[in-house]
């Protein structure tokens, strides 16, 4: 039972306004098939859309089994025409994309009925209307005819109380007209149905009851109904299109249109692509580096020196730290200051506690442990007649392990071409660079021909020092000690039964996958041996003499000029046996370190198993520090730390200056996707209209272009890291053949993920005002757009 009370609308277009309606009422009976008449613009089509709330009435009201709809929000009409309105048009507005169940199902899927009873309602609605058998068909793979029986099974379909036909004959034959007519005839026995006609004997022929229009008015009723009192007891069902429908409905929509969409797809993916080919690349240069970290910078030791840096490199770099000066000043003063205060240079001191300290840090972070010792061990060569005295500047000492092979570290980063890894102290290794060259002071200790083009490995091994203990080597003379001196003295020396013989075990050389050498070319000895020398040293008489004399040096007899603390003298440069010899004699402690009286090494690398293992011996080292004064600290340096700090800050801001450049392309491709999700809006405007007659919320309209854009965005996403993987082959072999580094380019599936998400998120926002724009449109004139 429906009831138009004094209803009026009109309609104004620029200054001129047309009464479409004017104070019309009707009373409709729950059950009758009602046929509206009139000539062209007496105002039918709208009575048919305020009764079926497509359009609202400007005053009056639309009484609907008793309950006024003055009141009704937007949502109440929508939930009305879902539930209580079937519309039947002349252009049969269907879904084109869509098959025809989708087409039948679409009003129920909007009130959210269960799939299942869906597909059967909608089978027997279609079965009803004489349409089993297409089914499955598009609608424009049908006749006139078929499709408007599609739009009957369609109007149907949710089973509401009443049916609307505008012209539902108005596009047929005469014969299929009558088909048509006799079906909603049919229907209408247990339904209300109004239907608009220009056909006073299709009127005549199939309805109960036929009004007439002219100019907004109803001038004749053939069947009128006197005013009634119904109470109220209507309820509306709300309804709600879910995202996944709205999905299913773009994605239909955009099957329709696959090459676009590719098009629009990739054009929008470049942008993406950009963005991903520059974080792979530096994902991937980043990865270098800690991989070279790991590796060849794992192998640079962390170095406990006399002397270290001990403020942030940065801080001092500043000249003026705390920022109070004024640069260029226009004064005419000088300011003094004390450059020392500024100091970055720490001196460390290393203790007995100290060694200690070290000794209990888990032998499992490192590698080995080289010392500088700056003790003369005495060293003769002999070439089987005579016996000369060997400079060991150049000897340095190959890093080992307490309770491990002497030779452990080599073996693990260094091949062996000849003879054997020291097994013991007194075995010396020739360490080679990686040309096999050695260079021509080395070659002359060694006793060989140094002019050679080049010296067969056989030479070499097995070749015999003899380390003097110092009890042999110095010989008093009056209060002092000189060496013992001549070539028949140092023959002798060489073969004295406490010489200790040490041989070229073996000839090394860095391996060629190894991280880059810290040890350099040359003979290199173990730290046992340099201990053990220490250790008789220690008893030795020029030791225990020098020790009672405070003030004359034993070797020179001259007096002490300075004494340690004043010193730079104890530094490691000065410390170099033979090296800065002078300055080192100038105090005491200086000549007891020489003769080997100290046991305390004055540099120290400790070469960590890993990088991670780095970290803990690092933290390991600062635990000493704790609660140390400034001057107390011992200060380490972090070569690997200062190397990768550097390295990887340049890396992340070229990136970050990259990225802003291909951020520009996002932009663009935002604005792309508006257009062409407003062109789609254009294009979908009779859809927006059905939709809107069916049920659709607003929302609902929004969220069908939301989904399209949604489709649209997870394509290009996905296309713009397909394209990318794709990219980094060549742009892999590139770069290897340039720089020699592989797989250098490589996306991080993390930075994937977020990339098309990023990319849904923006072509969502790229689509988002056409998608409100198309919320926003009249159902009616939507329905009435071709
Ligand atoms: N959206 C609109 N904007 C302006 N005027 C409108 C609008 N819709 C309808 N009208 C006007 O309202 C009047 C009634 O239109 P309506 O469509 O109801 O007529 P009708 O009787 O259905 O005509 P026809 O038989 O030609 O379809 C007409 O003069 C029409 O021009």
């Amino acid at each position: 039972m429906l009831q138009l009370k004094n209803i009026s609308k009109s309609y104004t277009t620029g200054d001129f306004t047309q009464v479409a309606l004017d104070n019309v009422s009707l009373n409709l009976r729950a059950n009758e098939f009602v046929a509206i008449l009139g000539p062209s613009g007496s105002g039918k089509t709208t009575s048919l859309n305020i009764i079926g709330g497509l359009d609202q009435y400007d005053s009056g009201d639309l009484v609907i089994n008793g309950k006024s709809t003055q009141q009704f929000s937007e949502s109440d009409w929508d939930a009305y025409r879902n539930n209580s309105v079937g519309f039947i048009f002349q252009s049969y507005n269907l879904i084109n994309h869509l098959s025809i169940m989708d087409n039948v199902e679409m009003g129920m899927t909007l009130s959210g009925v269960p799939a299942t009873e869906k597909r059967e309602k909608a089978r027997i609605v279609l079965e009803r209307v004489g349409l089993k058998d297409h089914m499955h068909k598009k609608p424009n793979q049908l006749s006139g005819g078929q499709m408007q029986r599609v739009a009957i099974a369609r109007a149907l379909a949710n089973d509401p109380d009443i049916i609307l036909a505008d012209e539902p004959t108005g596009a047929l034959d005469t014969a299929t007209s009558e088909q048509i007519m006799e079906l909603i005839k049919e229907i209408a026995k247990d339904k209300l149905v109004v239907m608009v006609t220009h056909n006073p004997e299709l009127a005549a022929k199939y309805t109960d009851r036929t009004v007439e229009f002219r100019d907004g008015r109803i001038i004749s009723d053939s069947n009128p109904l006197p005013e009634q009192k119904v109470s109220s007891d209507y309820q509306l069902k709300k309804t709600s299109m879910s995202f996944l429908t709205a999905l299913k409905l773009s994605g239909k929509n955009i099957l329709t249109k696959k090459w676009r969409t590719t098009l629009t797809a990739f054009a929008s993916s470049i942008g993406i692509i950009g963005i991903a080919l520059i974080l792979s690349l530096s994902n991937g240069f980043n990865k270098q580096i800690t991989n070279y970290e790991a590796g060849a910078l794992s192998n640079f030791p962390v170095m406990i020196n006399y002397s270290a840096v001990s403020m942030d490199l940065t801080e001092a770099m500043a000249e003026d730290p705390e920022d109070t000066l004024t640069e260029f000043p226009d004064s005419t003063n000088v300011y003094p200051y004390d450059p020392s205060e500024n100091t970055i240079v720490h001196n460390n001191v290393i203790t007995k506690d100290y060694l200690v300290h070290l000794e209990g840090l888990d032998p499992k972070l490192v590698d080995g442990t080289s010392y500088v010792r700056s003790v003369n061990m005495n060293i003769l060569k002999s070439d089987g007649n005579t016996a000369t005295a060997v400079n060991a500047a150049g000897f340095t000492s190959f890093p080992s392990k307490n309770g491990s092979d002497p030779g452990s570290y080599l073996e693990k980063y260094y091949d062996l071409l000849a003879g054997s890894f020291p097994s013991k102290d007194t075995d010396l290794v020739l360490i080679l660079d990686k040309y096999n060259r050695l260079d021509v002071a080395t070659v002359e200790t060694l006793g060989l021909d140094y002019e050679a083009d080049h010296i067969s490995f056989d030479e070499i091994i097995g070749k015999e020092f003899r380390l003097i203990p110092n009890d042999v080597y110095y010989v008093k003379s009056g209060d002092l000690y000189t060496v013992n001196g001549s070539a028949s003295n140092l023959m002798e020396m060489y073969n004295s039964p406490d010489a200790v013989s040490v041989k070229i075990a073996g000839i090394v050389r860095l391996q060629e996958e190894s991280p880059m050498s810290t040890l350099s070319a040359g003979i290199s000895y173990s730290d046992g041996l340099a201990q053990n020398f220490i250790e008789t040293a220690q008893n030795s008489e020029i030791v225990k003499a020098q020790e009672a004399s405070d003030d004359i040096n034993v070797l020179t007899g001259e007096v002490f000029s300075k004494t340690a603390g004043q010193s730079a003298g104890v530094g490691p440069s000065a410390m170099m046996p033979g090296a800065g010899g002078s300055s080192i004699m100038e105090t005491k402690e200086g000549v007891l370190t020489l003769l080997g009286a100290s046991s305390i090494p004055s540099s120290i690398s400790i070469y960590p198993v890993d990088f991670d293992a780095k970290e803990e011996i690092v933290a390991y080292l600062d635990k000493w520090n704790e609660g140390l004064s400034s001057e107390d600290k011992i200060v380490y340096t972090d070569m690997a730390a200062l190397v990768t700090s550097l390295s990887g800050g340049i890396m992340n801001a070229i990136t970050l200056v990259l990225i802003a450049f291909a951020s520009i392309s996002l932009v663009v491709s935002m604005i792309m996707i508006g257009i062409i999700t407003y062109i789609s809006v254009l294009e979908r405007t009779k859809e927006i209209g059905v939709l809107r007659a069916l049920g659709a919320r607003k929302k609902d309209i929004t969220r069908v272009f939301n989904a399209e854009t949604f489709i649209i965005g997870s394509f290009s996403g996905l296309l713009a890291i397909g394209i990318t993987y794709l990219l980094t082959i060549p742009t892999n072999m590139i770069i290897k053949s340039l720089t020699d580094l592989s797989n250098v380019s490589l996306l991080n599936p993390l930075h994937a993920i977020l990339l098309i998400l990023l990319n849904v998120l923006l072509t969502i926002l790229g689509g988002f005002i056409p998608a409100k724009l198309a919320a926003r449109k009249n159902p009616v004139t939507a329905l009435r757009s071709e």
